[in-house]
């Protein structure tokens, strides 16, 4: 089935998603359709991916869709484009990507929204990742679904949750760049060529997660047997256990799923 679709805001994370799904012809140039307020993004979505972008709403073109993207950012104005539908009469679904704000300060007054709020993953163009999903009774789980499962894994869960999952699922990839990119760092500060370092991380780190996943055993586990009687690893893990390594992660997961609350909570769309 291919679906309308249509997006308030052409940022990196619909741009993303629109990709994705462009893809897997789950939409087509056609039948997607965005506004955003900065020409530049207008110019450039229609230049690249050739769809109906405009820094107007298509009204008629909202009208039409199967299902509207609230894309722009928790800061953004985003209760006057809920206000916008409301007046233009559209009743379909609605599936927000703005982080931190629920769905009971999306809804209308009178209800009218059959809502979806989904923290998509960046790992979009490589069809991975899980995207956290709260939906209300009214949501057409059809429509989602085609769309959702375009660009990656879909986890539905309580929206008490969904913050927590924004900072440390959805930041996720943040976290292990970072530890990619120390980690090739110590390679070269030991004296390897950074190419080569490169190298043996991304490889290190595909095939430890393998590992985990196949064996099924804890991580703890797969350390002992890494781990020799006086050796080599058991001299790296005390070096690990006397530094703030696991505490900057620990830190890094709070202080992310706090600014997300305080995204939401500085905008509550009153
Ligand atoms: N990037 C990510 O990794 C993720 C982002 N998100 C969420 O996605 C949303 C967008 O993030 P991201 O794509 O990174 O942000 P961007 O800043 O790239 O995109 C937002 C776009 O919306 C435009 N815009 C602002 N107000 C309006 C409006 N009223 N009508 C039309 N367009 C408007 C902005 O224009 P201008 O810049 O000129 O203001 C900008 O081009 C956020 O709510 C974020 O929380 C969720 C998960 C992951
Ligand atoms: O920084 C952001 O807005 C998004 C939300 C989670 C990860 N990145």
């Amino acid at each position: 089935m291919t679906l309308k679709i249509y997006s308030f805001g052409g940022g990196q994370m619909v741009e993303a998603m629109l990709r994705a799904a462009l893809k897997k012809e789950v939409i087509t140039p056609e039948t997607a359709g965005v506004t955003d307020i900065s020409i530049d993004r207008v110019n450039y979505l229609t230049d690249t991916y050739h769809i109906q972008a405009s820094q107007q709403p298509d009204w008629t073109a909202v009208e039409n869709a199967d299902l509207v993207i609230l894309g722009v950012r928790p800061q953004d104005n985003w209760q006057e484009i809920m206000k916008e539908l409301v007046a233009h009469h559209y009743q379909k679904d609605v599936l927000s990507i703005i982080a931190g704000v629920t769905v009971t300060q999306l809804s209308s007054q009178e209800d009218l929204f059959a809502i979806t709020r989904i923290i998509p993953n960046t790992l979009t163009d490589v069809a991975m990742g899980y995207s956290g999903v709260v939906k209300n009774d009214r949501a057409n789980q059809t429509v989602i679904e085609d769309f959702l499962n375009s660009f990656g894994k879909v986890d539905y869960i309580d929206e008490s949750l969904l913050d927590v999952f924004t900072g440390y699922g959805v930041a996720g990839p943040n976290y292990i760049y970072n530890f990619l990119i120390s980690f090739t760092n110590a390679g070269v500060l030991a004296g390897m060529p950074r190419q080569q370092a490169n190298k043996l991380a991304l490889e290190n780190l595909r095939a430890a997660a393998a590992f985990v996943e196949q064996s099924g055993k804890h991580p703890a586990e797969l350390l002992d047997i890494n781990n020799s009687a006086g050796g080599v690893g058991i001299t790296a893990q005390h070096e690990l256990d006397k530094s703030s390594f696991s505490a900057g992660i620990e830190n890094a997961v709070l202080a992310a799923v706090k600014r997300t609350k305080e995204l939401g909570k500085q905008n509550k769309g009153d």
